[in-house]
């Protein structure tokens, strides 16, 4: 089996627009390994679909070349369409049957005679613990039963690697986390998943290697610990009083603290990394004090892969999700 499952090189997808070329993907090179689940994080509008579009053959690049096991997805489509399985945002199934009935009429769409479609149909409702509800209509499921039968139907033609779109976009925390349970059982079970979304947690909780896109580029890589420890130390959140006023006044300050790596904006709030975060919140209150600001809240944490994604973007990626009201 090829060691990467997924290789991209300097892939390029603009859309037309009045206003001038979108670049929807703009030299985005990536590597997806066997047996990882890979997680393709960034605001709404990055490119995370179009890439997965491209990957899975829905859409065709301008330029750059992509790999889907060792397979040119431009040059032979239908090879790599045998070998992946793909779970669009909206998901498939409409059809007035069961979800057993629709695992089944998938596998035969796929090639499969009516009892290998059942065997197989049999075999993920057990894996995906389908079966309490694999018998009832599908329009009578649940957000999160859907979903999970939706992932199920990507699975009938046991694909090396499985895409899934924004997979736990809409489902409540508990079928969020059951979610994630069975795609961390469909990687034990051997396949590679590639996973888009928005959600800071998910990426962190669920992948082994993550990608940040932003406006069409990586701007990081790496494993969500490799990506953390490029924030080294500790971080100090602050809310202060007349943010707008105080802010420019105070942060040149901040800066001049030997314990200070780095002061960032993040919408009315400033985010301090620190060296010592117990010493240095003292002596950042005690700055507070004699420049007469009011301090409206204060926190101490890790940092975060929001951390990460405001560094490189000069944005914070929870707030963003927050506007576009996908916040977790
Ligand atoms: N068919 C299209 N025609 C024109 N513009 C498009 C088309 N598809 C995508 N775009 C634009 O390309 C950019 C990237 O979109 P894409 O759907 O890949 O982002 P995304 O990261 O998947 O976002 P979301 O998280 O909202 O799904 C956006 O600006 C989008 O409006």
């Amino acid at each position: 089996m090829e060691k990467q499952v997924v290789v991209i090189q300097d892939l390029k997808k603009y859309f037309p627009s009045k206003q001038g070329p979108v670049k929807a993907v703009d030299g985005v090179d990536l590597r997806v390994e066997s047996g990882e689940i890979f997680g393709f994080l960034g605001p709404n509008g990055a490119g995370k679909t179009t890439v997965l579009r491209i990957l899975t053959t829905l859409l065709v690049q301008d330029s750059g070349d992509a790999f889907v096991a060792g397979l040119d997805v431009k040059k032979e489509p239908n090879k790599v369409r045998s070998h992946i399985g793909y779970v669009s945002q909206s998901g498939g199934v409409d059809r007035p049957a069961t979800g057993k009935e629709n695992l089944i009429l998938q596998g035969q769409l796929y090639g499969m005679n009516t009892a290998a479609a059942t065997a197989r149909a049999e075999e993920l409702i057990r894996l995906l613990d389908l079966s309490e509800f694999a018998d009832r209509i599908v329009n009578t499921y649940s957000g999160g039963q859907r979903r999970r039968l939706d992932v199920a139907l990507g699975l009938m033609n046991r694909p090396t690697v499985l895409f899934l779109d924004e997979p736990t976009i809409g489902l409540d925390p508990q079928n969020r986390a059951n979610l994630w349970e069975q795609i961390k059982k469909l990687q034990q079970e051997g396949t590679t998943i590639f996973l888009t979304t928005h959600y800071l947690d998910e990426a962190d909780a669920l992948c082994d290697h993550i990608a940040i896109i932003d406006n069409g580029r990586i701007v990081a890589e790496g494993t969500p610990e490799e990506l953390k420890k490029q924030i080294a130390g500790e971080c100090i959140t602050i809310g202060i009083d007349n943010f707008e006023e105080k802010a420019p006044e105070i942060i040149p300050l901040l800066k001049k603290f030997a314990f200070m790596r780095e002061v960032n904006q993040d919408g009315d709030h400033l985010r301090l990394y620190v060296d010592d975060g117990a010493k240095a919140i003292s002596e950042v209150l005690e700055l507070l004090g004699k420049q007469e600001i009011t301090l409206k809240n204060i926190t101490l944490s890790a940092p975060s892969l929001d951390d990460v994604f405001l560094r490189k973007t000069g944005r914070s990626l929870r707030d963003l999700n927050a506007k576009e009201g996908k916040e977790k």
